[in-house]
């Protein structure tokens, strides 16, 4: 990658307008990679015309149009799949397994669902004689985080590409190395000059201009909750669509009658996964009160072989928290759940015995975590897990849908009408039954303070599009 300085701006690599810089630091070494520009208004105000120039005709391109590009980027992106891999796990510090296995894959996922939600997307309805029409919304403003990064850039980019909309990205700073890559994908796919456009930047610069920008129609923006809320704040002046993706606190209810052994083990491994850096992670698990020694004692165990280690070593599980920021959060959060009373029964503060470089955490696992305390309540972003103990089904459900966040929820039991059951009465976008995995063809969002967008397949196009009725469309013979 040469153009990490350079915006991508209408079809070319430029140089920036704002004169800041930032390095990119790999965790897992503490040193610099690479560094990137940091925009400012200017450079939004460019990547906005070009956007809005190349929408006249993009809006205009056919269905057969965009099918032919989105398979051309496809086929480029599995070409680069080894470079995306690898910038993942030197930006944020995955282990290069999961950057191999998931987090890139995740990327070139969303392209393919997008291709085929949209070789039979109704963008069209007949009622009576009104023709509905969906459209391109317009010129899009994507902001993303850095947790899942290639992903992120891919759910909002493909059905941006796919409904006829043009855009100006801002990756996050702390891991822009994906987008570049992007950049360089989408320009050797062909994508026409405009349609896609990248500055980088910090949120309350680049990102708050994008927001607030009369030339942006729409923002679709992943990150926390309280950068969602200046995302919306400043997309009000000009009443642009905001579709956010934000925080969670995801409840993982075992029921009584769940194989705990099995399942108090998956649930410690999908919260650590990812060093804990998912926006979904099933961080608060809820157990019966009856069972909380036998799910302690499982728990630490399993807690015990995660040991984070060198993203590039093959059995690597987890690698460091992306960054030094992310470390001291974490950190402080540790010591207030001790603070309060909740029991550590693995990790704990500091780095791992023997490492004195890279921002690693210690798998931490608290028992005898009540709801009302902070690693209950606020999102850690790190591998910790609260256990908390319930009474009964009703209660597991209270203690469930007691949080600001509606993200996702977990529910297992040996009897799936139970599972199901409690499943529709958890206050979140989605629900895992038994372990199931994601389906990215499926919508991925969140209620409550978790956002109100919805990504991913069919559902995923809706934000992109705005409809028009057109009344008196009475239909021919
Ligand atoms: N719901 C989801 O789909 C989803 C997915 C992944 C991550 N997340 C959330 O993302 C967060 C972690 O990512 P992060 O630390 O990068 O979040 P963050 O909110 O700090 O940053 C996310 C992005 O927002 C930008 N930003 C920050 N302040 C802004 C502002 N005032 N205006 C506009 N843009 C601004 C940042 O530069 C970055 O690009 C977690 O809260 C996680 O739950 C949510």
């Amino acid at each position: 990658m040469s153009h990490h300085r350079q915006f991508y701006i209408n079809g070319q690599w430029v140089e920036p307008k704002g004169q800041g810089t930032v390095d990119v630091v790999n965790p897992a070494t503490e040193e610099a990679v690479a560094t990137i520009a940091l925009g400012n208004h200017e450079d939004v105000d460019l990547a906005v015309s070009a956007a809005r120039k190349a929408f006249e005709s993009y809006s205009q391109t056919s269905r057969e149009e965009r099918i032919a590009l989105l398979e051309k980027i496809i086929s480029v992106f599995q070409k680069r799949m080894g470079d995306v891999a690898e910038a993942i796990s030197q930006e944020m510090g995955a282990p290069a397994k999961l950057s191999k296995m998931a987090q890139a894959p995740s990327g070139l996922g969303h392209f393919a669902v997008a291709l085929e939600v949209l070789k039979d997307y109704q963008f069209e309805e007949q009622i009576g004689n009104t023709l509905v029409v969906k459209e391109p919304i317009g010129v899009c403003g994507l902001i993303t985080p850095w947790n899942w990064p290639m992903n992120q850039l891919t759910c909002k980019v493909a059905p941006a590409i796919a409904t006829g909309c043009t855009m100006v990205l801002k990756p996050s700073e702390v891991a822009p190395l994906s987008a570049l890559l992007l950049a360089e994908i989408l320009d050797e796919a062909g994508v026409p000059a405009g349609v896609f456009n990248l500055v980088n930047g910090d949120g309350p610069t680049v990102g708050a201009a994008m927001s607030g920008h009369r030339g942006i129609d729409m923002m679709s923006f992943t990150g926390s909750t309280n950068a969602g809320r200046h995302v919306m704040q400043n997309g009000a002046g000009t009443i642009k669509r905001v579709a956010l993706e934000l925080g969670g606190k995801s409840a993982n209810i075992l029921l009584d009658d769940v194989n705990f052994e099995k399942m108090v083990a998956h649930g410690v491994m999908s919260c650590m996964n990812n060093s804990g850096q998912s926006c979904n992670a099933p961080t608060r698990m809820l157990v019966p009160n009856s069972r909380m020694d036998e799910v302690v004692a499982i728990a630490q165990a399993v807690a015990a072989k995660v040991k984070p280690g060198d993203p590039n070593a093959e059995d690597t599980v987890i690698g460091p928290v992306a960054s030094k920021t992310q470390w001291t959060k974490i950190q402080d959060l540790i010591t207030q759940g001790i603070e309060e009373g909740a029991k550590v029964i693995a990790g704990g503060p500091g780095r791992p015995e023997g490492v004195s470089k890279g921002y690693y955490v210690k798998p931490t696992v608290f028992a005898n975590v009540t709801n009302e305390m902070t690693v209950a309540r606020e999102e850690i972003f790190g591998p910790v897990l609260s256990i908390i103990g319930y009474e009964n089904e009703d209660d597991a459900v209270r203690i469930a849908n007691d949080t600001q966040y509606g993200l996702s929820g977990y529910v297992s039991s040996g009897d799936i009408d139970r599972a199901r059951n409690v499943a529709r009465r958890i206050r979140t976008g989605m629900v895992h039954l038994n372990g199931a995995p994601l389906d990215n063809r499926a919508p991925f969002g969140g209620y409550k303070e978790s956002g109100n967008g919805r990504e991913w397949g069919h559902h995923g196009f809706e934000d992109f599009l705005e409809m028009k009725s057109i009344f008196g469309y009475v239909p021919k013979g």
